[in-house]
């Protein structure tokens, strides 16, 4: 049974990403390596450092986020999409204060332009120009986590840059709205993500994510020790590919009283139509096949209008040999 409360005096693994030599074949990259690896093993989750985002982009991040969440709701309803990930979702009856708008293909200028456009017809460089900068530069974190995951493993280089080139940025902005004389309560239910990594800041306000502990017994707030921290997440996506022996971070975020609470986040989705597949680096007499092989688009679809539930057990159910 799953206590409600988190756990005060549990904390996330929390990795340093801020060497200047953090460089492939370095001492200090063998050694960041070693800690994603058990991150990844243990928790599915972890705090990472990472100073390559000036706090003015993170800022201004959450500036055109709120900017964007007060447009009239028809103007939000232009980016609508049926792939529930991307565009504009909000007003869920079960969920009535959560928003967010998800620009797919973030690294991509025309995709970034395209999106504007809709919510803005006039233009608005600076909401373009911003998530591009963010994708750009979390997308840092995102590939280094990647490539060192992979490397732990012993998969090959060219698997690696393949992989690495195989998936798109989705830039997530989320708003849960604050609310007078709210007690604490849930703001997005407990699940996994189904992409391969997350990468999550959040604004000014302390609280609100929190990440289950392996046992599934207890909870651990996620909240970032430093102004240079992001939350890192790994996905069902990345679970398979990596014969399941990274776990995926199973998580909530808890919406405290009046605080509007905003976050932003870098999600690396499967941009291709090829399968995933674990690479046999990752198989073994001691660790044999656990999936067969796993169409991202068709996973999400079994999640989002299918039976499917968001936890390692559907995904098992849905894929497991
Ligand atoms: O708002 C957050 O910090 C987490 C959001 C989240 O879990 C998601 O979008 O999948
Ligand atoms: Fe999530």
């Amino acid at each position: 049974m799953v206590s409600l409360e988190p756990t005060p005096a549990l904390q996330l693994p929390v990795i340093d990403f801020t060497s200047p030599n953090l460089k492939p074949g370095t001492v200090e990259w063998d050694s960041v390596r070693g800690g994603v690896r058990r991150a990844l093993e243990e928790y599915g989750c972890f705090e990472a450092l990472f100073d390559k985002v000036p706090v003015e982009l993170r800022k201004a991040v959450f500036d055109v986020s709120e900017e964007a969440f007060q447009l009239p709701l028809e103007t939000k309803q232009r980016v609508v999409s049926r792939r529930k990930y991307r565009g504009y979702v909000g007003h869920i009856p079960t969920l009535p204060l959560f928003e967010v708008l998800g620009v797919d293909f973030a690294e991509n200028e025309d995709k970034v332009n395209e999106f504007t456009h809709k919510l803005w017809p006039q233009g608005n460089a600076n909401f373009s120009e911003t998530v591009m900068s963010f994708s750009e530069k979390v997308s840092g974190l995102d590939f280094m986590t990647r490539r060192m995951i992979m490397e732990s493993f012993g998969i090959n280089e060219n698997y690696i840059e393949k992989h690495l080139n195989s998936t798109k940025c989705l830039v997530r902005m989320m708003k849960y709205q604050g609310v007078e004389e709210a007690e604490e309560e849930l703001g997005l239910e407990t699940h996994t993500d189904r992409n391969m990594l997350t990468i999550l800041c959040q604004n000014d306000v302390k609280d609100g994510l929190e990440v289950r502990t392996s046992d599934d017994k207890q909870w651990i707030k996620a909240n970032p020790s430093q102004d240079s921290s992001f939350i890192v997440l790994g996905g069902a996506t990345l679970h398979v590919l990596l014969n399941g022996r990274v776990l995926t971070g199973v998580h909530r975020v808890m919406r405290m009283g009046t605080n509007t609470r905003f976050s932003a986040g870098l999600f690396s989705v499967p941009k291709t139509e090829d399968l995933i597949c674990a690479p046999d680096e990752m198989v073994d007499a001691e660790h044999p096949r656990l999936y067969k092989p796993f169409d991202f688009e068709a996973y999400f679809q079994f999640t989002t209008e299918g039976p499917g539930r968001r936890d390692v057990a559907s995904l098992r159910g849905y894929c497991g040999l």
